[in-house]
Order: structure tokens, then sequence, then C-alpha cells
């Protein structure tokens, strides 16, 4: 079947947390509409960008794009990006069901706003049972532009963007006007019925099963809902073998599903939370309401909300990822030996006074020719044509100390992938330019899912690490953190000819440059659609 949507994204003043900004809205939504389609239907997307003085681009975070690299959304890599007033079809098989998202991803705009829900059924059974299906997607919410934000993090000195000033629910946050009182009430309102809490009302004695999504540009998350456990299920498109917790920890970019029982005391409401761990938070909870039908959706429950897991404790966090396994029924086992290992090692740096992320010391600065179409073309000068290195300095480089990476540059070299091989990758996590201090990147790949190895603390060990690597049941996923001073290592197959980002999914560090960039098989990819063209390089290239 095809599935046919028609978007027009715009800017529009709203108050998703009480303060109005400008937002990017999808036919007058944020969240946008969520795509519902069926395992192996088509889906066409006629974007019309009416932002006026703004480009676009909309990925599809967690569809493979098998066979349509062109239409995965990203500029700079994919395509072209969308100009004020044209529109664009993007065309795409979603070849597996599960739960995915789709979001701007031009610049730093994913956090104005567009982003929304894919879900996709199964044709199969699926290993689990329940009575209804809701979705929740969390994020987190600036109250300066993402050009004020993209200013700072460009500035000399540095200026970071800090925490955030709310946390969504599903859209709606709540910011407390009165500790800012220069801001009127035109301005700041909290009777504005736009930032009423959400509320997901549930009938006693069900099975749910809720997706639950995250998106934020900066933090990860603990979710929680007050006196439930949650039986996680589902993870970025996978079955997992289930296994209950009472904090779900979610980091940008990934998508579970979670099984809630509705048995516990009907007779009032509970409280749904959202909470920034791994950062020290300054940022207020997120609250939503779990209401009981039929009690009245706006009462709040009569108990204070739970308090969140401290944000400094790793532990929590690393045993649910280790927990995440492929369910039984549902195990695709990885090849036992791979190709080819590169090691990432994540390091903050000083480059000409400028602060920025690197990867293997260099830091990823995005050409505006999209790699995608100058390889396949064969357009020069597009790019660097050396690749940035496989690895660091194991022996030297200590990662639990600030280091001053005096070696790091910007670039725009990629990774060139041998078809049809397998790949390792470890991402190697270190001290940021703080003492004491690492941070949790969550890392996304566009066109595949890959096999989530291991985790582990402080470096990886070639010797030791890779014997302890789960080649059982491993989980596949398309986007996974990498734990403060740890290490994660990921499996796949190039089998996906293309030009594919891997990139940390928190926006202002992906800005900053935190991301590589891997082509396979660009030989076997189909002609271009001339739509994705147009743009620096490739203007020869377009015909209208
Ligand atoms: O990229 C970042 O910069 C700041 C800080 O390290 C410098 O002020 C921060 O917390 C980041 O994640």
């Amino acid at each position: 079947r095809i599935r046919h949507y028609k978007w027009n994204v715009k800017y529009e003043f709203r108050s998703p947390d009480c303060f109005k900004k400008l937002v990017m809205t999808i036919n007058g939504k944020t969240p946008g509409p969520t795509i519902q389609a069926q395992e192996g239907d088509t889906v066409i997307v006629q974007v019309n960008n009416s932002l006026v003085t703004e480009n676009l681009a909309i990925h599809w975070h967690g569809i493979r794009q098998i066979g349509t690299p062109w239409f995965d959304g990203t500029e700079g890599v994919t395509q072209c990006p969308i100009l004020p007033g044209e529109t664009f079809t993007y065309q795409f098989v979603v070849d597996r069901p599960g739960t995915y998202l789709y979001h701007a991803h031009y610049g730093m705009q994913r956090e104005s706003g567009l982003y929304g829900l894919i879900r996709v059924a199964p044709l199969e059974p699926e290993p689990f049972a329940y009575d209804l299906d809701r979705s929740i997607i969390l994020n987190d919410w600036y109250h300066k532009s993402t050009y004020e934000q993209v200013a700072g993090l460009s500035a000399i000195p540095f200026q970071w963007v800090g925490e955030p000033q709310s946390l969504l629910i599903h859209g709606k946050g709540r910011f407390n006007c009165s500790e800012s009182p220069s801001l009127s009430t035109a301005v700041c309102d909290t009777s504005n019925p736009e930032c009423s809490p959400f509320v997901q009302t549930v009938i006693p004695g069900k099975t749910y099963r809720l997706r639950i999504a995250s998106l934020t540009a900066l933090s990860a998350l603990s979710f929680q809902i007050e006196g439930h456990n949650m039986t996680v299920v589902e993870a970025d498109g996978h079955y997992v073998e289930p296994f209950v917790v009472k904090n779900l920890f979610i980091y940008s970019g990934e998508t579970y599903s979670v099984i809630v029982k509705t048995d516990e005391e009907p007779s009032r409401n509970y409280w749904i939370t959202s909470n920034v761990v791994s950062r020290n938070r300054t940022t207020p909870a997120g609250l939503g309401i779990f209401n009981y039908y039929p009690n009245h959706p706006k009462r709040s429950p009569p108990t204070v909300p739970p308090s969140p897991p401290a944000w400094d404790d790793v532990e929590p966090r690393l045993a649910q990822s280790l927990a995440i396994k492929a369910h039984q029924k549902y195990i695709h086992k990885p090849p036992t030996t791979s190709d080819r290992v590169i090691v990432l090692l994540n390091t903050q740096n000083n480059i000409s006074g400028y602060r920025h992320w690197s990867v293997n010391n260099v830091s990823l600065t995005q050409p505006h020719t999209p790699y995608l179409i100058a390889l396949k073309e064969n357009i020069t000068g597009a790019f660097d044509r050396i690749s940035p290195p496989d690895g660091y300095d194991f022996t030297e480089y200590d990662i639990f100390n600030v280091s001053g990476n005096a070696n790091a540059t910007s670039g725009n070299g990629i990774y060139r992938l041998k078809f049809n091989t397998t790949v390792d990758i470890i991402l190697q996590n270190a001290n940021t330019m703080n003492v004491n201090n690492s941070e949790t990147h969550p890392w996304h790949l566009h066109g595949h899912d890959f096999w989530v190895l291991g985790y582990g603390k402080g470096k990886w060990d070639v010797k030791n690490d890779t014997k302890k690597y789960n080649l059982e049941n491993p989980i596949m996923k398309n986007t996974v953190p990498v734990h403060p001073f740890g290490w994660t290592a990921l499996r796949f197959r190039t089998d996906n000819p293309g030009v594919w980002a891997f990139h940390c999914h928190i926006e202002s560090h992906f800005y900053m440059g935190m991301g590589v960039v891997f082509e396979e098989g660009i030989q076997r990819v189909g002609n271009l659609p001339s739509s994705i063209m147009g743009c620096s390089h490739t203007k020869p290239f377009h015909t209208p």
C-alpha cells in the first residue's frame, strides 16, 4: 500500500511550555503528525517548505532507505536542502515493523520543533500482547532560537547552549514564568491551555503498549510512571527479551515500547515524569498525568512526583544498556568476526580558538555538496579525499584526564567501507575539557541497524574486551549511548549502498563536529533523482 502525506512546514508562535516563541510546525502541529503504515508499505511525503527564509531537510530516523539512499533526508550528506517556497517529495519503503522517528536534519533545526513518530505495524503477530497502543515523544526545550545557539557555539569565546528551560512530554511542558518576572503574560503565561500538562487517559485493568521515544536536543532522560512497572519489549524496531524497569533511561534518537498494566488503585491519577540524568540537572522535571478513567483528567495525583535517580550515577544506566538483548525468538546472529575495526575516540577540543568535538582528532565540518552526489557523479573538489584515521594512540592517550588534543583539526573526509563486509565500531569516551567530567553521547547510524556487542568501563582493550562480546543474542539498534568514561562496541554489515552519517544525536555536539560519514557500495547506487541536486558543486547536474 501507498501512504501519502502532504506536509506544510512553517514557523508559528507557540507556547509549549507556557513561554511563547517561534516553533516549526507541520500542518500546524508540533510534534508533527504520526506516520502510520504497515510493514512493506511505501510512504510518500510531499514537503512544502513555507519557512520563508530557511532551508529544510527531513530525516526518517531508523528507516534504512534500502535502494533509496537519496531520500535519507540528511542535508550535506544525501541531499541538497529544500529551499524556501519549494516542494520536495520523499518516497521510501518501511520494510520493518516498529517504532521510528522523523525530524529535521539541517543545521540545528530539529530542536525548533520539527519532529514526530513513524509507527509501522507488523504483518506477523508480535511476541507480546496488549489491549491498547499509545505513543509518547519526550523532548527538552530551549527558549533561545537555534540561530542564537549556533552563533554562540561558533563564537570566540565559546558560548555553550546550557541546560534546557523545560522538558516536554508529547509537546507539553511547564516553565515557571514567575521565575522570570521581566516576562509579561503576553510572553509567558502559565494559564495558557497550550501548556496544560500532557494527559494519558487509561482504562483500569488493561494492558497498554506505550511507545516511548526521545528527540531531545541535549538531555539523557529517566522516564517513569508513578507506581507502575514497565516491561521493555521493543527497542529501535527490534523485539527485546522482556525485562522490567521502574525508570526507563532513554537517550536522544532512541525508541522503546514498554508494556504497562493499569492495575493500580483506580480512584486516583498518577504522575508521568521525565528527568534529566547524566548532566547536573537544573531543568525542572517534565510532568504529565496518567489519568485512570473516569477520574478527572486534570486532577493532580495526591502524591509528590517520584524522585529521579541520581544524575551522576552511571551504574543503573549501564545496567539497563546491558539488559537489552534480542528476544529469544527473534535473534539475528551477528557474523562471528569482522573485517575491519574502527575505534572512534570522542574528545572535546579547541581548534583555532573555537570549541569543537572531535573523533580521532578530526572534527567534522559538513560540506554543502552532498557526499552522495559528489561520489556518484564523480564531482571533484567537494570534500577532502583523505580518510580520517581508524583509531587513536591507545598507549599514549589518557581518557581520564583533560587533554589538550593539540593535533585536532577540522575536516570533511569520510570512511570508505568495502561493500558486503563486516565492520566493528568502538565508541571510546574520554574526559571533556573540564576536569573529572565525561558525558553521555547517543550515537545514531543512518542506513543501518547494528548489533550492540558490548559496553564497558574505561579504555576498550582489544585483547580482553573482544572476548566478552555478546555474539549470542545482541540487540540490533540504530542509536546507542556511550556512557561516561566508557566504551560501546557495535557491528554491522556494509550491505546498503549509499553514504551514511554516524553521529552524536545531541544537536549541539553534531553541530560542533561530533560525527563521521561512511560510504559503501557507491557504484551500486541507482540513478540519483535530480530533486536532491542543485546546490554547490551539484548545480550542473540539476535539471529542473
Ligand atoms: O559541548 C559542551 O560544552 C559544554 C562544556 O563542556 C563547556 O562549557 C558542555 O557541557 C558540553 O556538552
